[in-house]
């Protein structure tokens, strides 16, 4: 067992770390004028400048060789070869394989994943393309407007953040609607206005046995079957997305209607999959088809680009030299676009559900910071609320700014507005103003010593934070797909440097299970054995006021 606290590479950072905390990134700035050129790269897709971070040569010189101490090469090869990489649950991590779409047989324990790949692929564009051109008919004989999924997690996020991100992409055939939260307000809201005969349900669950889901989909049920008086209308309602064709198919879905998903994807990397299927469903196969080549774009580039020269490498070593080394808490995500309104959502899961653990592989304590908390808002929005905080508060929050060279919308006259926040932001953020600046700007304004002497402590910006910039073309399916995937292979990368299982979540059970336990006390009105008299006491006085 070689932990990485014992890896000389990683004791050599701690020790250059506590150097750079003495450096200035304004200062670095001075001293080498073409740092921008050093520290950023230019990707299909995107551009990305990494050059405000508090790094140096030797800083990524030793990361680098952190990183190959760390056999991040050989595990990049074993992911894409299929090796059992998610070890508490012996599975392999394939979302790659979802969007290679070579013909390129790929055996996996005797079976070709190519084939299934493909074979899914066919099934799910016969299935949108019928639906989008009015062919999938409701109980009445009517064709479908609204199609409403219902998932949560992996099974939401994914489909939910690209389809609003792409919606301008739209040719609206039919309108997609999300139901995720097992609070009853959410698909009351959204059932409201549907006409139960041209409404089409997809009931996305990996499992097949989610409790939120499976509540939200015996809602759904019940609101068209009241409406049909059919029970056999269901069929023709609901399609399903799961690997458990037992469970959907009890609940009624035709067996042609549930579309496979396999263990080699885990939930939060599934959106490349049939849990994609709003996204078909809204924007057309073909633009479903250009997200998985962005994706594949990055992927090629993931496995063969040398480590220096690897984005999502480079990502996974700063958030670590950030976040393990530097000591910040927290990272902030800040599209300044608002089709990427729902990314940092989305990226919270990807990134939380993957690599917030504390136990290495050998199931030991890592004893050291393992990721960020992971927060952040479309950016603009984020200026007029928590970026006070971003620019003066004691902690250091590391940002990744993403923005686009070119807006999708059609209204003009906004996008530089926009866009000089972003790089004003990223200035800011690193340059700060000191107090003699301050100073010297309130004197040239005329203002009163009296004055000057009470606000300029409050105006000084300590700067030194550290931002990533991420700058895309444009807004499309392929450049979406590109940056998805960036951030996913930063996060498998991140979970080899801190020896973490990326692929599990077994840190969700334990909640889920004591409130499988509470739901079945609420509904037989029996008393808990042995809880604390908190959580006693909150359950007693739910039931005394709400009954
Ligand atoms: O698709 P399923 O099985 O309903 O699971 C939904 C989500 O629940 C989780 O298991 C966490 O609770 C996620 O990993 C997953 O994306």
């Amino acid at each position: 067992m070689q932990f990485r606290q014992n890896l000389k590479s990683w004791q050599e950072l701690l020790i250059h770390a506590k150097d750079m905390k003495k450096q200035n990134i304004k200062d670095l700035f001075s001293e080498n004028t073409e740092r921008f050129n050093d520290f950023s790269l230019k990707v299909p897709a995107f551009l990305f400048d990494y050059s405000k971070n508090l790094i140096t040569e030797r800083t990524m010189k030793g990361l680098f060789t952190l990183a190959r101490d760390c056999q991040l090469e050989q595990w990049r090869e074993k992911m894409f070869n299929g090796e059992r990489i998610n070890t508490t649950e012996d599975r392999s991590v394939l979302h790659v394989a979802l969007r290679d779409r070579s013909t390129k047989p790929f055996i996996l324990d005797g079976e070709n994943l190519t084939d299934k790949v493909n074979q899914a692929l066919i099934q799910i564009k016969a299935f949108t393309e019928k639906v989008r051109m009015g062919q999938w008919l409701g109980y009445s004989g009517k064709r479908i407007k609204d199609v409403v999924n219902i998932g949560v997690g992996g099974s939401n996020l994914g489909p939910q953040m690209v389809t609003e991100a792409l919606k301008q992409y739209s040719d609206n055939s039919v309108n997609v609607h999300y139901v995720s939260n097992v609070d009853g307000n959410q698909i009351a809201d959204v059932l409201r206005p549907l006409d139960p005969e041209r409404t089409l349900f997809i009931i996305s669950s990996k499992t097949f046995t989610t409790t939120e889901t499976m509540t939200n989909a015996n809602t759904a049920m019940n609101w068209l079957v009241s409406a049909a008086f059919d029970q056999t209308a269901v069929s023709k309602h609901f399609v399903a997305v799961s690997a458990n064709k037992e469970n959907a198919g009890n609940f009624g879905i035709d067996n042609e209607n549930i579309f496979d998903i396999w263990d080699w994807v885990g939930g939060r990397f599934s959106l490349w999959s049939a849990i994609g299927l709003p996204i078909a469903l809204d924007l057309g196969f073909d633009k479903f088809i250009e997200l998985l080549e962005g994706a594949h774009e990055i992927d090629l580039h993931f496995k063969n680009a040398p480590l220096e020269e690897n984005a999502p490498v480079i990502m996974a070593l700063l958030s670590l030299w950030n976040c393990t080394f530097l000591g910040s808490q927290s990272q902030a995500i800040l599209p300044y676009d608002q089709p990427l309104h729902k990314l940092t959502a989305y990226l919270q899961q990807a990134e939380m559900e993957s690599n917030g653990k504390s136990v290495n592989w050998y199931g030991e304590e890592v004893g050291y910071s393992t990721v960020p908390s992971i927060w952040g808002e479309i950016g603009i929005n984020g200026q007029h609320a928590f970026y006070q905080y971003l620019h003066q508060s004691n902690n250091v929050v590391p940002a990744d700014f993403i923005g686009s060279v070119k807006s999708i919308t059609s209204v003009q006259g906004h996008h530089d507005t926009l866009m000089a926040n972003f790089f004003a932001q990223m200035e800011a953020l690193m340059s700060g103003v000191n107090e003699q600046q301050v100073r010297e700007d309130l004197k040239a304004k005329g203002r009163t010593q009296e004055y000057i002497d009470k606000v300029a402590p409050h105006k000084v910006h300590k700067g030194n934070r550290p931002t990533n910039a991420i700058l895309l073309d444009q807004i499309s399916a392929k450049s979406l797909g590109s940056l998805i995937a960036l951030y996913e292979h930063k996060i498998f990368s991140q979970g080899i440097l801190l020896q973490i299982c990326s692929f599990d979540q077994w840190g969700v059970e334990l909640g889920k299970g004591l409130a499988i336990n509470i739901l079945d006390a609420l509904k037989t009105n029996t008393e808990l054995d042995n809880r604390d008299s908190s959580t006693t006491g909150l359950i007693n006085y739910y039931k005394c006021k709400g009954r």
